[in-house]
């Protein structure tokens, strides 16, 4: 059988996270750290994309591969319009809504830029995205609130959400589409979502102050409260969401972002910092409970997965919650690695098409 080499791009807000796969295998793999003095004279997130992609290119020399070893390139999708789960090949109109980004900026969006761009210089080499923060699987019902001007919007882990829900479904001998499950990706971000036999029916909005608040993010805030300081005159617009989103949650109520740092504090006494992360892991078990209501209480499994899932403390807390509800697995960290090179490799071997972006 033929064998594919695939580059994946993974841009973050402080990091590029790069890996080479020689089918399912990794080659290679390397966290490019990006610092706050680096990325300043970069005023919006595509404006990095010549530094970020010379920073891969010189990886790749050094790591000794071969750009034409490669047949497809493919990065973490961003905040473009709400799509489909899927794998999608890069086209002009992805192009332009990755760069003007209708929805608002994200390292992400510098995924598909860069694998565009890395692609091109292979013959016949492919530029792909797969499963963006924004891809939209939403229930009609779960898209109406209560006032006429609103709606609830889809964005979220989805790359890492799905990958662990087909990590558990090949552990139980099932398949991802014929299970109900409920995710929590507990990172710098949380998203819960309800999947309904492989789709994703409601989720809370990780970036936009809606659900369980995370280390960097307020999460779902007193509405009227929320109001009353838009308008008290004290707050930019851009202040205001740096509290939503960047210096809300953890760093807000603890002066840290470090789930580590602050349950090491909590060892130390420090009862403040405790009854902080217990709050977090409360408010993460309600979420799971809300979907545990869309899913009509047919439940198969509860992953809990990201960062913060590597503490038996706030696994445990969310799970004494939970547990009545289904079965819970814990899937630690994130592979959003190999689930970008898994959707390449589908697609290379023309066990899935890629869908078109319009
Ligand atoms: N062993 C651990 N125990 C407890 N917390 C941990 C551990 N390892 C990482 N974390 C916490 O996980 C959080 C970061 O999670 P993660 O690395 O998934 O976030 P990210 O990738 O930056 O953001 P996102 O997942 O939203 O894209 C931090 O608060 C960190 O302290
Ligand atoms: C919303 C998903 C991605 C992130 O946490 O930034």
């Amino acid at each position: 059988m033929k064998q594919y080499g695939i580059l994946a791009i993974n841009p973050g807000s402080t990091s590029t996270k790069i890996a080479v796969y020689l089918d399912e295998t990794e080659a290679m793999s390397r966290t490019i750290r990006h610092s706050a003095e680096e990325l300043r004279p970069f005023a919006r997130v595509t404006d990095q994309f010549g530094f970020r992609r010379d920073l891969i290119l010189k990886v790749l020399e050094e790591e000794g591969i071969a750009l034409d070893s490669l047949s497809a390139v493919i990065g973490r999708g961003g905040l473009v319009k709400p799509i489909a789960s899927g794998v999608y090949e890069v086209n002009d109109a992805l192009r332009r809504d990755l760069i003007h980004a209708p929805q608002g900026e994200h390292a992400s969006n510098l995924g598909g830029l860069l694998a565009v761009e890395i692609a091109s210089r292979v013959p016949d080499a492919k530029a792909y995205i797969a499963d963006p923060v924004v891809v939209d699987e939403l229930d009609d019902v779960a898209r109406v609130c209560g006032h006429a001007l609103f709606r609830r919007v889809s964005i979220f882990h989805a790359l890492n959400q799905k990958a662990v829900s087909r990590i558990y479904a090949a552990r139980v001998g099932r398949k991802y589409d014929e299970l109900n499950l409920i995710v929590a990706h507990l990172g710098g971000g949380i998203s819960v979502g309800a999947h309904r036999g492989g789709r994703v029916i409601d989720v809370n909005n990780a970036l936009d102050g809606d659900g369980a608040f995370s280390p960097e993010r307020s999460g779902t805030l007193p509405a009227g409260q929320l109001v009353k300081l838009c308008f008290s005159g004290q707050y930019t617009e851009a202040q205001i969401r740096r509290m939503l989103c960047g210096s809300g949650g953890l760093v807000s109520l603890a002066g840290s972002n470090s789930v580590q740092e602050l349950l090491e504090r909590a060892k130390q006494g420090d009862r403040a910092c405790e009854r902080i992360i217990y709050a977090m892991a409360y408010n993460v078990a309600k979420e799971i409970g809300a979907m545990a209501a869309v899913l009509g209480g047919r439940v198969d499994a509860i992953l809990i997965t990201g960062g913060i899932a590597y503490s038996g403390t706030v696994c445990d807390a969310i799970r004494e919650r939970v547990s009545f509800i289904a079965p819970v697995e814990v899937i630690p960290g994130e592979d959003e690695m190999g689930a970008l090179a898994e959707n390449a490799l589908r697609v290379l071997r023309g066990e899935e098409m890629p869908k078109k972006y319009e």
